[in-house]
């Protein structure tokens, strides 16, 4: 599909507009269907993000918010992207919105990605807004290269599913919504930032090897247009 770059003068600028657009999506879907979803990432990338669309006046209550990705790790563990969220997005305005967390303190990765894959078929297909990141690696929400069940994540004939994915360079076992469940996102956003990040979606823009840089997978198949963010 094709790509867009929205270049920013600097994080700040980006955060606002980014807020904006997605803030703009959102109540178009509430205004179209009655509610509306976006999935974000976690990282530290979208923390200013984050704050800025906690502020926007969204009818919130109608808005279902989850995550692209996260650790099997519960809510109060640092490195939990539902702590990220709640800390920085789920406030102000936003505080009212309807949160959807992948993990679960279920027995096994399995059975809370099984558990997150029926939560997430209550909600209306495709996601109305997905903003995803990018690691220095070249991953994306968490198809890792390297990782166990990549080819299956990539795969545009699974079924929209939340699965499961071990890495060498993910730390935690992760759950993951499959490529399948967001590559056809009414707005589809890559969010990233600083020259290295420039650096690592030149190399993946000039590229077609998946498993070397599994966010060529959105770059090149996604359904929808892909509306790069970058600020230095
Ligand atoms: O592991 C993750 O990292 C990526 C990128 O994070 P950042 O710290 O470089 O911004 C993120 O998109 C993903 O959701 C997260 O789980």
């Amino acid at each position: 599909m094709t790509s867009k770059e929205n270049t920013f003068e600097n994080g700040a600028a980006l955060a606002a507009a980014l807020a904006s657009i997605v803030a703009t999506a959102l109540s178009a879907a509430v205004a179209a269907r009655g509610k509306a979803s976006i999935a974000v990432s976690g990282g530290s990338t979208p923390k200013a993000f984050f704050d800025a669309l906690s502020r926007e006046a969204i009818d919130w209550e109608k808005v279902t918010v989850t995550l692209v990705d996260e650790r099997f790790v519960p809510a109060d563990n640092p490195r939990s992207n539902h702590l990220l969220v709640a800390t920085h997005l789920l406030k102000n305005a936003a505080a009212r919105a309807r949160f959807l967390p992948l993990f679960s303190a279920a027995a096994s990765a399995e059975d809370a990605a099984e558990r997150a894959t029926e939560a997430a078929a209550a909600l209306a297909q495709p996601f109305d807004v997905v903003v995803l990141g990018m690691g220095n690696d070249g991953h994306t929400a968490s198809f890792f290269p390297g990782g166990n069940h990549l080819a299956e994540a990539l795969d545009l004939s699974l079924p929209r599913r939340v699965m499961t994915m071990e890495a060498q360079g993910a730390g935690e076992t992760r759950l993951t919504f499959s490529f399948s469940s967001l590559q056809d996102a009414r707005l589809l956003v890559l969010h990233i930032e600083g020259a290295e990040k420039k650096a690592v979606l030149e190399k993946a823009l000039a590229g077609k090897d998946e498993a070397d840089m599994p966010v060529r997978a959105v770059l090149n198949r996604a359904a929808s247009p892909v509306e790069i963010y970058w600020a230095p």
